[in-house]
């Protein structure tokens, strides 16, 4: 008889899934289908107390991925929320932000930027780089996750949120302090797949509590957009989507048209020159992979 589960860890071909009563079993999947992400529901044959075999995904609310012209990542499904952790040290990069950023736009995914260590005395330096998107309309939260978590919390009420960001800006701290057992339950899930690690290599789904979940993801060094299409690009950035539609040319690229909004809203200062560099640069880039696509 199938059930419905849910995808609490994937280790690239084995998964872990949870049944509604919170029995978690290790799941395969049929030949060699491994598009499933955590987060996800998925409907299961259950073999025995300890085993199950995935048959499908029930159909997605969103999927969160990033992607480059040969293949494509999940990262989460089913997110209502991406918390972007960037961290006072290391330095983060605003292009990891900004392109996670758009794939959390084009999945109808609110977007929270997490600034991290404000323990640390270099926290005026990132906070006055974040400015930035606070001025492009996102939220930009303060915490020490081995201080205070407090100003997060409420933020992560009623959603299913992913932590992303790059290695080293605090995630699995922040999930631990959250989470108090999350360190042995990944532990105890390596140990069980015999991975022998005992750091998040995969993303793990922990409950909150009873309306709120949080995921957990390995640390990102880059983020492809390669899913996204040239034409949709500026209607997933606010600054520039403010002004689309009012370009001369319907099918306006914003490169050198004339009475082209965009250029015009820049020259009055409304939007930074230098979005419009990264919006160029992203649809050069994107219009490579679709080209290299078959
Ligand atoms: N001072 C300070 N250090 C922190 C804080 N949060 C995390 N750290 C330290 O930052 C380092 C990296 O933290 P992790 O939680 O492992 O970072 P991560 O983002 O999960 O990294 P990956 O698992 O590689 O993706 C660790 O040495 C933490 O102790 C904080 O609020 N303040
Ligand atoms: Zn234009």
């Amino acid at each position: 008889m199938s059930e419905t589960a849910r995808i609490v860890t994937s280790y690239g071909k084995v998964y872990i899934v949870e049944l509604a009563d919170g029995r978690r079993l290790s799941a395969s999947t049929r030949g060699k289908k491994t598009d499933y992400a955590c987060g996800d529901q998925v409907d299961i044959d259950v073999l025995n107390a300890e085993q199950a075999v995935i048959n499908k995904a029930l159909k997605r609310k969103t999927l969160l991925y990033r992607s480059d012209a040969w293949r494509s990542k999940m990262i989460a499904a089913n997110v209502t929320q991406i918390v972007i952790v960037v961290a006072t040290e290391p330095s983060f990069s605003d292009e990891l932000i900004s392109r996670a950023l758009i794939a959390a736009e084009a999945e109808g995914i609110r977007p929270v930027i997490c600034l991290n260590k404000c323990d640390l005395p270099v926290a005026d330096a990132a906070r006055s780089r974040l400015a930035y998107y606070t001025g492009l309309g996102y939220p930009v939260v303060e915490i020490s996750a081995k201080q205070d978590l407090t100003p997060l919390e409420p933020w992560l009420d009623g959603q299913v949120s992913v932590l992303v960001g790059q290695s080293g800006m605090g995630k699995s701290t922040i999930t631990n302090a959250l989470i108090p057992d999350a360190n042995a339950r990944v532990k105890e899930i390596s140990t069980a797949l015999d991975s022998g690690k005992h750091t998040t290599t995969h993303a793990q789904l922990y409950k909150l509590n009873a309306t709120s979940e949080l995921i957990d993801s390995p640390g990102l060094q880059s983020f492809g957009l390669a899913h996204i299409s040239v034409e949709e690009l500026p209607r997933l950035m606010p600054d520039m989507a403010r002004h689309l539609g009012q370009c001369r040319f319907h099918n306006c690229r914003h490169r050198q048209e004339p009475g082209c909004a965009i250029h015009e809203a820049i020259a009055a200062g409304s939007i930074a020159n230098e979005r419009l560099v990264f919006l160029q640069r992203l649809q050069d880039e994107l219009s490579a992979a679709a080209s290299c696509k078959y």
